[in-house]
C-alpha cells in the first residue's frame, strides 16, 4: 500500500453535494460542501434540478481536489456514492434531463402504487426486488416522467432517452456522455432490477410500462467505471467505486460480516444489516436489498428506513423556531427529568419502515399547560430512538439478533441522543472516529477496485471507536417509554 495515493469520494446527498478526498488511512485530507435548493412544485412532491446537482458536484469536487494537492495529494481514484432512489431521465443525444429529477421523497405516484396493490402485484414486486409497492422507488417515478412529459414516451421507445439513479447520470456527466452504468447497490433500488437474477427483470418492465432501452449496464460496486474526461479535473481520473449512500456507510463501517449492522442520522434514518451471501425476506415489512457486489459476489442487506431524523430536528430549528442550531437541542433534552409524557411522531411524509403509510402526517401527544420549547425537543429527539426501536423489533421478529449498533450521520454528534438510543434498545451503540463514513465507504470501494486495498481485511483495520454508548436505563422507564410510544403510534397511523 503506498502511503502517497488519495481518494477522491463524491457523496451527493438529498441537501448538499460534498466532496471528500482520503488518504489510504481513510483520514479526511480536504472538503468541501454545497446546500442546493430544494423544488416543492405541490403538495408532497419533491424535485431537484439537475442541472444544480451537476454544478455543485463538480465545484466542490473541484474545491476539494484544490485544497488536497496544495498539501501534496495524489488523486489516483474516484469514489461515487449518492442519495438513492431519485430518478433523472435525460437524452442521448444531448445529455440534457427532460425533467427535474424526481426524489425519493416525492409522494406524488401512491395513487398508481395503491392500484398496483389492489390488482395484487405487491407479493410479486417484493419476491423479486426485495421492495414494497412504495412511491419511494424510482420505477413508478420513471413512469409518471414518460407519461407525463410531452413526447417523452415516443422518445423513449426510439432509444432517445436515458435513465439513471444520481450516479449514473453523474457518471454520465463525468466521462462525458461514454458510459451509462450503475452499480447493483443503486438498480436494487429501482424496483425494476431482481436481486437474485441480478438482472433488470422484463416482468417488471411491462407491469411499470417502461422500455428497457432507458436502463443502464449494471456493474459491481467496486468496477471500472470509466474514467473522467481530461477537461473535468485537469486530467483523467478513473472512477471505480459506486454505492447508494446508505450502503455506502454500511461499506465504511466495515459492516462485511453476517450480523454487523449500522444505522445513519442524517436527513432520514437507514439502519441496515449485514445478511451475507443469502437474501433474508422479511416478515415484518423490512427491505431487502443489495449491500454491495465485490468480484460478481453480492453481500445483501435487511434495510430499515425512517424518513425522517434530522430533518425534524431542522423543523424544530426553520419551521418552529424553538431552537437556533441543532446542538443546542441535546442541553435541552438534558435539562428535563424525563419526558413528561410527551411524544412527537414526526411522519412528515408519511411513516416508513415498518408502519409504510403514505398517509400518516405528524403529530404531537400529550401536552399540558406546563410544556414548552424543551419537551418538544425531548420529544422530537426520542423519536428517532424509539423509531430506531421499532425496527429492530422488526429484525428481532425476523430472527436477528444484533450485538451493537454502529451509529454515523450528523445527529450522532449529540450525545444525549446516543445515550438515549442505546437504553432505548438496550444495546451498546458504538460511534467511529471518522463520521463521515458514507463518503468513506465510496472511497473504500474504489480504493479496492484500484488496488489500494487487496482485500476488506485491510479495510477493516482503518476503523476506529470514537465512543461506546451501553445501557443504564432500569426496565420500568423503558417500558413506560415504548408504551407511550407505542399509543402515539397507533393514534398516528392512517391505515
Ligand atoms: N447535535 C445535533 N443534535 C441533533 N441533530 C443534529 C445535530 N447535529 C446535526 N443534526 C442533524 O443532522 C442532520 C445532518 O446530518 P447529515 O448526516 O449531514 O445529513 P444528510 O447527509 O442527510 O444531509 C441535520 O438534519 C441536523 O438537523
Ligand atoms: O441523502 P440522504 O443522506 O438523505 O439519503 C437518502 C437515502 O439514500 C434515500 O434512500
Amino acid at each position: 500500500m503506498s502511503e502517497n495515493q488519495h481518494i477522491l469520494s463524491i457523496d451527493q446527498g438529498t441537501t448538499s453535494s460534498r466532496a471528500i478526498i482520503f488518504d489510504v488511512k481513510g483520514n479526511n485530507i480536504a472538503t468541501s460542501q454545497q446546500e442546493f435548493p430544494q423544488i416543492f412544485p405541490e403538495d408532497g412532491w419533491v424535485e431537484h434540478d439537475p442541472e444544480a446537482i451537476w454544478s455543485s458536484t463538480l465545484e466542490v469536487s473541484r474545491e476539494a481536489l484544490k485544497a488536497a494537492q496544495a498539501k501534496g495529494a495524489n488523486i489516483v481514484t474516484i469514489g461515487i456514492t449518492n442519495q438513492r432512489e431519485t430518478t433523472v431521465i435525460w437524452d442521448r443525444s444531448t445529455g440534457l434531463p427532460i425533467y427535474n429529477a424526481i426524489v425519493w421523497q416525492d409522494r406524488r405516484t401512491a395513487e398508481l402504487c395503491s392500484k398496483l396493490k389492489e390488482q395484487n402485484q405487491e407479493d410479486k414486486v417484493t419476491a423479486k426486488t426485495g421492495l414494497l409497492l412504495d412511491p419511494y422507488f424510482s420505477a413508478t417515478k420513471v413512469a409518471w416522467i414518460l407519461d407525463n412529459v410531452d413526447g417523452a414516451r415516443e422518445k423513449a421507445e426510439r432509444g432517445e432517452l436515458a435513465f439513471g439513479t444520481i450516479d449514473s447520470f453523474l457518471l454520465w456527466r463525468l466521462t462525458d456522455g461514454q458510459v451509462h452504468a450503475t452499480d447493483a447497490t443503486n438498480a436494487s433500488r429501482t424496483m425494476l432490477y431482481n436481486i437474485h437474477d441480478l438482472q433488470w427483470d422484463n416482468d417488471l418492465l411491462e407491469l411499470f410500462n417502461i422500455p428497457a432501452s432507458l436502463l443502464p449496464e449494471v456493474k459491481d460496486s467496486a468496477a471500472d467505471f470509466g474514467t473522467t474526461s481530461a477537461d473535468i479535473f485537469g486530467a483523467p481520473i478513473p472512477i471505480q467505486g459506486i454505492a447508494g449512500d446508505q450502503q455506502a456507510a454500511s461499506f465504511g463501517q466495515t459492516c462485511y460480516d453476517a450480523g454487523d449492522i449500522k444505522s445513519t442520522y442524517g436527513t432520514g434514518c437507514f439502519v441496515l444489516l449485514n445478511t451475507g451471501e443469502k437474501p433474508l425476506a422479511s416478515k415484518n415489512r423490512l427491505l431487502t436489498t443489495i449491500g454491495y457486489r465485490i468480484n460478481g459476489k453480492t453481500s445483501y442487506a435487511l434495510e430499515g428506513a425512517i424518513f425522517v431524523s434530522g430533518a425534524a430536528v431542522q423543523w424544530l430549528r426553520d419551521g418552529l423556531k424553538i431552537i437556533k442550531s441543532a446542538s443546542e437541542t441535546e442541553a435541552m433534552a438534558r435539562n428535563l427529568p424525563d419526558n413528561k409524557g410527551v411524544y412527537l411522531v414526526p411522519a412528515f411524509t408519511g411513516l416508513g419502515a415498518p408502519f409504510w403509510d403514505p398517509h400518516a402526517r405528524g403529530s404531537i401527544y400529550g401536552l399540558t399547560r406546563d410544556s414548552g420549547p424543551e419537551e418538544i425537543v425531548r420529544a422530537t429527539l426520542e423519536a428517532v430512538c424509539y423509531q430506531t426501536r421499532d425496527l429492530f423489533e422488526a429484525m428481532v421478529d425476523d430472527g436477528i439478533e444484533p450485538k451493537a449498533l454502529k451509529v454515523d450521520g450528523g445527529m450522532v454528534a449529540n450525545n444525549w441522543v446516543m445515550q438515549f438510543l442505546s437504553d432505548t434498545l438496550n444495546l451498546e451503540v458504538d460511534r467511529p472516529a471518522v463520521a463521515e463514513t458514507t463518503a468513506l465507504g465510496a472511497a473504500y470501494l474504489a480504493g479496492l477496485q484500484h488496488g489500494i486495498y487487496k482485500s476488506l481485511d485491510d479495510i477493516k483495520e482503518n476503523w476506529k471507536l470514537d465512543r461506546s454508548f451501553t445501557p443504564v436505563m432500569d426496565e420500568a422507564t423503558r417500558k413506560q417509554n415504548l408504551a407511550g410510544w407505542d399509543l402515539a403510534i397507533k393514534r398516528t397511523q392512517y391505515q
